[in-house]
């Protein structure tokens, strides 16, 4: 089964039609972005998350008393490192991880292999922010490295019209999305559950 990541959540709607339609991570992004929130604006978007849906603090960088303040006052179930981690950071956290890989050639798959994390999240090479530039990467560069048993979620440049496409191209575990869910700049609840509705319908 697909699962589905709802990345750079900021309004209550958002959160309510992602859990709704069966979203199964939703992604509070603290991060420099155009989607950062503070801790405690995701404070109040996790707190009626029912506990099947995993709640993910989105970080690039940061020091680790900052995110394990996050993971404590916001509930965070999982942290998503965006940046330069190390493996030996990654191990500190102290809730499951989801190591966050740009992709630009088979070099930059490869470095799973250093990781021991939870989720290994591949995605479009960076634009003005980290993430969240709405850019696919050439997903034909996976096939040329063994995952192992591996979990990864696919991400970059995802929408309800190429999804599947990826999906078949990938096999991921996951699919995370945040541009390819938004109008003008803001999530749109129809195009959430739109998103939602083909990856679970795709199985
Ligand atoms: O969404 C953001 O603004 C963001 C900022 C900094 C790091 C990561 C971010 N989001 C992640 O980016 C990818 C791809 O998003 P998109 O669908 O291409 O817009 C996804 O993993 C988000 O979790």
């Amino acid at each position: 089964m697909v699962q589905v990541k709802i990345c750079g959540l900021k309004h209550e709607t958002a959160v309510r039609a992602a859990v709704d339609v069966g979203a199964d991570f939703l992604g509070f992004v603290f991060a420099h972005s155009k989607r950062q929130v503070s801790v405690e604006q995701a404070k109040q978007l996790a707190q009626n998350v029912p506990s099947h849906v995993k709640k993910v603090g989105v970080f690039v960088n940061e020091e680790l008393s900052s995110i394990q303040h996050a993971i404590t006052e916001a509930g965070l179930d999982y942290v998503q490192l965006h940046g330069d981690e190390s493996p030996a950071f990654c191990q500190q956290i102290g809730v499951p991880v989801i190591k966050a890989f740009q992709v630009i050639s088979t070099e930059d798959v490869e470095q799973i292999g250093a990781y021991d994390c939870a989720y290994y999240l591949l995605d479009s090479p960076a634009g003005k922010y980290r993430g969240g530039n709405g850019e696919t990467f050439d997903w034909t560069l996976t096939k040329q490295y063994d995952f192992l048993n591996k979990r990864v979620i696919l991400a970059g440049g995802l929408r309800q019209d190429n999804v599947q496409e990826a999906i078949d191209e990938v096999q991921p575990t996951a699919v995370d999305v945040s541009s390819g869910v938004e109008t003008d700049g803001e999530k749109d609840v129809e195009k959430i559950q739109a998103f939602i509705n083909t990856v679970k319908k795709g199985e």
